[in-house]
């Protein structure tokens, strides 16, 4: 069984007995109230290189990556550095995620929020609306076309933005063929957990005009923003290099300039 066939496995155990607990009616009630979600595609678009900084405590690949008591404190501290987005893992069992994770950091802040965990159900969906997310990933490798699909377009009708990861040309059809406007390309194999920052280059090209192009993984710096920026990245997603380091609003703040810069718009274009 690959890694991402026993985080899967462990996520649909934790739904079940949410499901128990929460039924549906419950949560799309929940969901109504919820405030309008913010605009994710405004948040990533123009010619900056959008940060989308992620709030993460641990990893299958690295084990404990940041204790994190207190993730409204570093989602505000992410705001405060010019972060366009926040990323909340809110898978428990590999990530140390919850909901109330994502919940506290949507009273913490006013930029759009990504509900990033490993969803297989339009359930998970309204629990993101109701938990105030504004975009939820879809991972192309954990979905048959069907439900990749149906979940585009439930996401869409609950006004979520749905974020689709690839890591291959492959993945990349489907989701295109699926009608998807975010495409994230992870550089690490979730299967293998090995990073290749080269995947970005590779796929990017092949993604149309008009699609918001996400570089996820392996951000160190604004080094790698640079380059992922000089590939074609309108944003990247970047986690562990923000939650092991020692001032993550600096951090946010020095690739948010690197991505602001003029030059790093001419060495996109040229
Ligand atoms: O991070 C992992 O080890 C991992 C393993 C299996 C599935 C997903 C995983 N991570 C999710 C992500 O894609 C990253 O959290 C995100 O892209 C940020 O990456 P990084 O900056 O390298 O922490």
């Amino acid at each position: 069984m690959s890694v991402l066939d026993e985080i899967i496995t462990g996520v649909r155990e934790d739904l079940e007995a949410r499901q128990q607990a929460v039924p549906i009616e419950l949560l799309k009630e929940r969901a109504g109230r919820a405030p309008e979600t913010k605009d994710a595609y405004a948040a990533l678009g123009g010619d900056k290189v959008s940060v989308i900084a992620e709030v993460k405590r641990s990893s299958p690949s690295k084990g404990a990556l940041a204790a994190i008591a207190d993730p409204a404190a570093l989602a505000a501290d992410y705001e405060a550095g010019g972060a366009h987005v926040i990323s909340v893992l809110t898978e428990r069992r590999r990530f140390g995620g919850t909901l109330e994770d994502l919940a506290s950091v949507r009273a913490a802040v006013d930029i759009p929020i990504l509900r990033k965990d490993f969803i297989v159900t339009s359930y998970q969906l309204w629990e993101a609306r109701a938990y105030g997310a504004d975009l939820a990933l879809l991972i192309v490798a954990a979905l048959e076309q069907n439900a990749l699909v149906s979940l585009i377009e439930r996401a869409e009708s609950i006004g979520l933005a749905p974020l689709v990861e690839v890591h291959t040309e492959e993945e990349l059809d489907r989701a295109l063929a699926a009608g998807a406007r975010i495409i994230g390309v992870n550089a690490r194999n979730l299967k293998t957990l090995e990073v290749d920052r080269d995947v970005f280059a590779k796929i990017a090209p092949k993604i149309p005009d008009g699609v918001i192009k996400i570089a996820e993984s392996g951000v160190r710096g604004p080094h790698d923003l640079l380059a992922y920026a000089r590939a074609g990245a309108d944003a990247v997603l970047v986690g562990e290099s923000l939650v092991t380091g020692k001032d993550p609003r600096a951090a946010v703040n020095d690739l948010v300039t690197a991505g602001a810069h003029p030059s790093s718009r001419q060495e996109r274009q040229s």
